[in-house]
């Protein structure tokens, strides 16, 4: 069987006043794998993935979709047509409930479907763990709880590609167990494109790895593969997180 990408890149650049964030990335990621993009700091994932999301207007390139050319779509039409993502920084309205939170991103897809929306948003706040803090303050859950919220907010929609962007930054080790387990699941329903700074996630949870350097692809394969990488290995110990 012919494996079918879900997402693809061409040729893809990002140039802010002439400094070269991404340059000529050619990615494809084929439906239901769970893929990781590593590189030392500055090496051009949140640039590469901004464009994906329709965040950041590409310099050059294209963008391929499940089949269609989203080069040019706004970010919400990317959402609608089966695109997720979480950013590194936390987006839950912090004076609504947690359970209202993820409601309000069902009714992206659902729109008044409200049957639809409770029985997913209900789904959702279970599969992360966060049904029994449903009524509490999203601006009063602790960090680690937030991070599991917009990652809820995310599987609500039923994504087909759902984009996690620095997942675990900033949680105790103690939580991030509990994470890995998660990516697995969600990666039962969904393609996933993991940004992660932590290697001991990314080893577990992916099933192939893209390192990226200095805004261009350096290597791609399997997690035994990238860890005995020379070049991997050398571009990582030319910064300081090693
Ligand atoms: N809005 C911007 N304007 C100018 N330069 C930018 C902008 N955003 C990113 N850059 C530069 O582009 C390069 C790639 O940055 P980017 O944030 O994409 O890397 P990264 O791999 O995500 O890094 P990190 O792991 O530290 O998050 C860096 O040199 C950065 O300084």
């Amino acid at each position: 069987m012919v494996a079918v990408n879900l997402l693809e890149s061409r040729g893809l650049s990002k140039s802010f006043a002439g400094l070269d964030a991404v340059t000529d990335v050619n990615f494809a990621l084929p439906e239901g794998q769970i893929r990781a993009i590593i590189g030392p700091n500055g090496a051009g994932k949140s640039t590469f993935v901004g464009m994906l999301c329709g965040r950041i207007p590409a310099t050059r390139g294209e963008i391929f979709f499940a089949g269609k050319q989203i080069t040019d779509w706004p970010a919400h039409r990317r959402i609608s047509s089966g695109m997720a993502y979480t950013f590194q920084i936390t987006s839950v309205f912090a004076g609504l409930s947690t359970r209202e939170n993820v409601a309000l991103a069902a009714r992206r897809v659902y729109r008044r479907d409200h049957v639809r929306v409770q029985a997913a948003t209900d789904e959702a706040l279970a599969k992360v763990g966060l049904a029994n803090r449903q009524e509490q303050l999203a601006g009063d859950l602790a960090y680690g709880h937030q991070r599991l919220l917009e990652i809820a907010m995310g599987l609500v929609q039923s994504p087909r590609l759902f984009i996690l962007d620095e997942p675990t930054q900033g949680l105790a080790e103690s939580e991030i167990e509990g994470f890995k387990s998660l990516i697995q699941t969600l990666g039962r329903s969904s393609t996933i494109l993991l940004i992660e700074h932590n290697m001991d996630v990314v080893m577990e949870t992916a099933q192939f790895i893209t390192v990226l350097d200095q805004g261009r692809t350096l290597a791609e394969g399997t997690a035994e593969a990238i860890r005995v990488n020379a070049e991997v290995q050398a571009a990582y110990l030319g910064t300081d997180n090693a």
